[in-house]
């Protein structure tokens, strides 16, 4: 279990860190989404000993690890910049943690030799040990630096934007094999990411942050259905605000014959099962002035400058103590 409490931190005058407080549960697979500077890179860097707090601490189980470095913290970490080493061969970078290990710690050089082949064939890079770094595809690299981060065992593995360089495909498929690994291994994980489908599709709990803070935590299902605040409903999700400060879905938006809000229609398109329809608000008073509405495809789609009338079907407004739905 890692426990962080009331955790700040400041870059000289800067706050990046606001009083920080998350409890994952052993086995969980989290999500620090936000966008960039909300300070999600520096709240994993603190959890994995690289960067130390200010203020408040953290808790591995019930040890404060709040002064361990990160050599003693038991984490296994995939970070964008940390790349791999050029001038070692796939297996060599593999077992770097273990081959630097103090000599009383560390495994045999044939033990050594057989957990880099057991990890290699672990993400589904069995006989490639013996290339060099520029001789893989970018998500091959990608997953050797995970079998790199899980040849020390680590009891927790944390991930920085992990697929971040990644073409759409590659990423999906890499995001699912995680997932995957993730279970097999019985890790608890926590990653990075500015990608909200990302952090929906992979994560057990959701934990959204801006500016230092954290928002909201909660289930994909939770952040998305219920945002605590109009921070949340912005960042997750796509959303519309209607004149009156209420937030409401594209596809929480009906059609109707009269009465609403009118809008006129400049473009229609199909998206997965649905038509897109993108217009604006006639009268924007109140309103982000743009809606768009998903209406479902048996449905036949307005014309382009036609002006139709719309009703949210479910939206949220928000008082200064939290969502009302
Ligand atoms: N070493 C540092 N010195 C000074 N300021 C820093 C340092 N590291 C981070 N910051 C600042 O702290 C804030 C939070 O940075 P952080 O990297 O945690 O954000 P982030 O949410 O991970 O963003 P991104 O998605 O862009 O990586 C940013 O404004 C950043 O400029």
């Amino acid at each position: 279990m890692i426990t962080v409490n009331q955790v700040t931190k400041r870059f000289g005058d800067f706050p990046a860190l606001h009083g920080i407080d998350l409890k994952i549960e052993p086995g969980e697979f989290i999500a620090l989404l936000g966008p960039s500077g909300s300070g999600k890179t520096t709240l994993l860097r603190i959890i994995a000993g690289l960067e130390f707090q200010d203020t408040g601490e953290v808790l591995f189980d019930r040890e404060d690890v709040s002064r361990t470095g990160v050599g003693d913290r038991g984490v296994g970490f995939v970070f964008q910049n940390y790349a791999l080493f050029r001038h070692m061969t796939v297996a060599e970078n593999v077992a770097f943690g273990l081959s630097v290990k103090k000599r009383r710690d560390r495994p045999s050089k044939a033990a050594i030799k057989a957990r880099s082949a057991e990890l290699l064939s672990l993400v589904q890079l069995d006989g490639l040990g013996d290339r060099l770094p520029s001789q893989l595809s970018g998500g091959q690299r990608q997953r050797v630096a995970l079998a790199r981060a899980l040849a020390i065992e680590p009891r927790v593995l944390l991930l920085d934007e992990p697929f971040g360089a990644l073409d759409a495909k590659v990423r999906k498929d890499l995001r699912r094999w995680l997932r995957e690994l993730h279970q097999q291994m019985g890790l608890t994980s926590i990653f990075v990411t500015h990608d909200q489908e990302e952090a929906l599709e992979l994560a057990d709990r959701v934990v959204v942050m801006d500016h230092g803070k954290i928002e909201q935590i909660g289930t994909p299902e939770q952040v998305y259905t219920e945002p605590a605040t109009p921070f949340v409903v912005n960042f997750v999700g796509e959303t519309n605000t209607l004149p009156g400060g209420i937030h409401v879905r594209p596809h929480d938006i009906e059609i109707v014959a009269e009465g609403g809000h009118a809008v006129v229609v400049d473009n229609v398109f199909r998206k997965g099962g649905a038509w897109r329809i993108e217009g604006q608000l006639a009268n924007a008073s109140g309103g982000n002035g743009i809606v768009e509405i998903d209406l479902d495809a048996e449905h036949a789609a307005p014309a382009l400058g036609s002006t139709i009338r719309i009703r949210p079907l479910r939206s949220q407004t928000f008082t200064p103590t939290g969502a009302q739905p």
